[in-house]
């Protein structure tokens, strides 16, 4: 019934010492592995005498023969087999469909990786160990990051806080900053559209006394700021509105939405985590005053994010974890260094490939969404002007999404939000529009990244202009679709 599957290149830089390839292994992974050989033989051939603990792996390699790993080839091996999952793309799934799922998360940069390697070798001193070189050296690698990752919105380095994500931001932003203000402002502002994390905060504080507005959004999913400033109460401590929307890409009126809240003396926190290094954002000009950032999302590590808090004027509250006072005593526990240079380096990747970055993932997308809707009945989720063009979410009037999805198993997407959770309801993102069940079952979400190929758009449309074809001739609606029936003057008799 469908065409098998087809192989496509991928967009993929290759560096000196750690490549991608499509499947299996690569030259970049046995160069690393002959470099990492020849670094331990170099080690065990040098006098060993001398009392340091400076190269751990030659410590570990001695330490290992001591021990008597000579006689147990596992252990003897063990060394020598560390890289053997570090470039493995092909799971135990067969052959891996094309990615389209960059708002879930992106593949990492290889050029990340390359800059987190040493972090997990010889630089492992921990960043807050200030009495010794090995905290210095690491710290500073720390502090370069944060400057990388504060340019990017134009922020002082000082205003960036790391934590495990925008998740852990987007807590920190509603609960931190209610909390410290209860006394005098016990009301929060947020939409019906953000992500779970947002709406599920906001629900905790609700249960912890305080009174939440949920803002409805227009049908194209923008907020409407006569409304938000309607809300807005001499008692309102936040008002938290994502940048960039996960599921439709709609974009929100940052500057229009700053201003007013500087106006009323209510702090502006934004999740954004979809929109971070992706569109132009000025903390300053939009007077963001927190700002949550995830690293997965810009080709960077997984469990690493960030929050901006504004300095001045100061935003103050609670932090959500109590410790050594890490992070201006904001999130408590030891960084996780590799993590951060490879979240810096991401950031740092996103201002230099800015320019051909966005102009690949527009290019890509309009040709994707031309393509799509050009197959008869289908919309285009969420206002068309306003959006973060490498998220494209289309209804196929019609088709189960469900059953999309399945007969598109050589094309890696998501259907919105509610079907990556194991519910089966349709998504609330799409209702939030004023979408009925039936469209917000057949959408899907395509996501189009630095890596995505023409190649693979193309193959996209072709298949999935195929399996529509192929689903609606099963379907007896579409039969009568053809025949020219108007669906809504039927009766459905209920059973
Ligand atoms: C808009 C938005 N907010 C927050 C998150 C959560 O980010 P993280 O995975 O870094 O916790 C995501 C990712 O799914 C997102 O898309
Ligand atoms: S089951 Fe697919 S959109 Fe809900």
């Amino acid at each position: 019934m469908f065409k098998g599957l087809s192989f496509v290149s991928r967009r993929v830089p290759v560096l000196g010492s750690v490549g991608y390839a499509r499947n299996g292994t690569t030259l970049a992974n046995a160069a690393v592995q002959r470099r990492m050989y020849a670094s331990a033989k170099v080690a065990l051939a040098e006098d060993l005498t001398l009392e340091t603990h400076t190269d751990n792996q030659t410590a570990a390699i001695e330490q290992a023969n001591e021990r008597g790993a000579m006689a147990n080839p596992e252990v003897m091996d063990s060394g020598m087999q560390s890289l053997q999952h570090a470039y493995r793309e092909s799971g135990d799934y067969g052959t891996r469909p094309i990615y389209l799922d960059m708002q879930a998360t992106t593949p990492t940069d290889p050029r990340v990786l390359d800059t987190m390697l040493k972090f997990y070798t010889g630089l492992y001193g921990n960043p807050h160990s200030n009495t010794h070189s090995y905290g210095w050296e690491t710290n500073k690698e720390i502090e370069k990051a944060r400057n990388y990752v504060a340019q990017v919105i134009k922020a002082d380095p000082k205003e960036i806080i790391f934590t495990s994500g925008a998740t852990e931001s987007n807590n920190m932003a509603l609960k931190g900053v209610s909390r410290f203000y209860k006394k005098t402002r016990n009301h929060i502002i947020t939409t019906r559209t953000e992500h779970k994390c947002v709406l599920e905060a906001a629900r905790a504080m609700k249960n912890e006394g305080y009174e939440i507005t949920f803002l409805n959004v227009d049908p194209q999913g923008l907020v409407n700021l006569q409304e938000l400033e309607a809300a807005m109460r001499p008692e309102t401590c936040l008002v938290s509105i994502m940048a960039v929307n996960n599921e439709i890409g709609v974009m929100q009126p940052l500057k229009e939405i700053g201003e007013l809240c500087r106006k009323r003396k209510i702090f502006f926190h934004t999740d954004a985590a979809q929109a971070y290094g992706k569109i132009p954002i000025d903390v300053n000009e939009m007077k963001i005053d927190l700002l949550s950032i995830s690293s997965h999302k810009i080709y960077g590590p997984k469990g690493i994010g960030a929050m901006y808090v504004r300095r001045k004027p100061r935003v103050r509250l609670d932090p959500l974890i109590s410790g050594g006072g890490q992070e201006r005593g904001l999130r408590s526990g030891t960084l996780a260094p590799p993590l951060v240079a490879g979240f810096g380096e991401a950031a740092r990747l996103m201002m230099k490939e800015y320019g051909n970055d966005s102009a690949h993932i527009r290019r890509l997308s309009d040709k994707l969404m031309n393509g799509l809707l050009s197959i008869d009945h289908t919309i285009l989720n969420g206002s068309a002007d306003h959006r973060y063009p490498g998220c494209v979410n289309i209804s196929f009037a019609y088709v189960e999404g469900e059953s999309l999805l399945m007969a598109l198993r050589d094309i890696a997407l998501s259907s919105g939000s509610a079907c990556t959770s194991a519910s089966l309801e349709p998504s609330y993102v799409l209702h939030a529009l004023g979408k009925d069940d039936a469209l917000a079952h057949s959408s899907i979400r395509f996501g189009v990244g630095r890596f995505t190929t023409e190649e693979e758009i193309d193959y996209v449309i072709k298949a999935i202009r195929e399996r529509v074809d192929f689903l609606r001739e099963l379907s007896p609606l579409w039969e009568m679709v053809k025949e020219g029936i108007d669906l809504n003057s039927i009766e459905w008799s209920g059973h």
